[in-house]
């Protein structure tokens, strides 16, 4: 067990329990989801009303010239949320000279996660072409929850991710993940009626934290970023800090750091705020 105290893993593996704001509400973990979708949305559309930015899958740079590409994979356990809540991360970014891509993906039960993961591999391809054709410098990952396991596969696929693209990545911003399903697998809340599709057999392949990587040295000039917030749950910490050592281990340059005040959904709401201390350190891995 990722947190040996814990009484109650669905509440564990329930972000929305955690947070300490909205504690004047009758229901915190339903103000917080609530609040979050509200906040996110309305960031993505301040960006074309407010601030000229435009949001279609990806938003182009001026002309041709050389770019950092930022891509931003979204959360909500493989079932929830999707691009119209993501666009948070977007504005303090391009207007540090990024261009960012935000990914949709297809939400379980309408594919299982195993059939979800595989399509994120044609993703991270599709990405990569894009990089090529039309010469971006250098590309960030970052995944949030669901997002960051997602991303984690990234590491893996040596068929789609050559020695030359790796080198092209900058970093991977692994923010408030899971990496070991084997707990939440049989949580009504997070997989209710198994819409994840998960089973002794496929549990371990779906598992990054259980993954046997190879290949590492084609990382050395990457630099692995596992964040969690304060105010996730001890599990989700916890997993997050294994993720880092696992990685470490192995070789990657990868760390841990835990991100005082935030909860889960504040890091990705404040990404949108451009002085926050979320955006702060996204905007200070290219310079470090
Ligand atoms: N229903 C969950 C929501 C959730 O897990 C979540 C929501 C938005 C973004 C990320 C999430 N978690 C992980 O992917 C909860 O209330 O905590």
């Amino acid at each position: 067990m990722y947190n040996p105290r814990c009484k109650d893993l669905d509440r564990d593996y329930f972000p929305s329990y955690h947070t300490t704001r909205f504690q004047d509400q009758p229901e915190p973990n339903l103000a917080v989801l609530e609040h979050f979708v509200r906040v996110t949305k309305l960031h993505g559309r301040e960006l074309t009303e407010k601030q000229g930015i435009s949001v279609d899958h990806l938003r182009y740079g001026e002309g041709r010239q050389l770019a950092p590409l930022f891509v931003f994979v979204h959360g909500g356990y493989w079932q929830e949320m999707d691009m119209s809540m993501s666009c948070s991360i977007v504005g303090p970014l391009v207007r540090r000279g990024y261009r960012v891509a935000v990914m949709d993906y297809n939400l379980c039960p309408q594919v299982t996660l195993e059939e979800l993961m595989t399509q994120f591999t044609h993703f991270l391809n599709w990405i990569f072409d894009y990089t090529e054709m039309t010469k971006v410098s250098a590309v960030t990952f970052a995944g949030h929850s669901a997002g960051a396991h997602l991303l984690a596969q990234i590491l893996m696929r040596q068929n789609v991710i050559t020695a030359q693209r790796s080198k092209m990545v900058w970093a991977l911003v692994f923010l408030c993940g899971v990496y070991d399903l084997r707990e939440l697998s049989n949580l009504e809340s997070v997989n209710p009626k198994n819409i994840l599709g998960l089973n002794e057999r496929n549990i371990e392949s779906v598992s990054p934290m259980l993954w046997e990587y190879t290949d590492v040295t084609v990382w050395n000039s990457t630099k692995i970023y596992v964040v969690a917030a304060e105010h996730d749950s001890p599990t989700f910490i916890e997993q997050s800090r294994h993720y880092a050592d696992v990685l470490r281990k192995k070789g990657y340059k990868a760390s841990f750091s835990l991100f005082k005040g935030y909860d889960h959904f504040d890091i990705i709401e404040e990404t949108a705020i451009d002085d926050s201390d979320v955006s702060r350190f996204l905007r200070n891995i290219e310079i470090e």
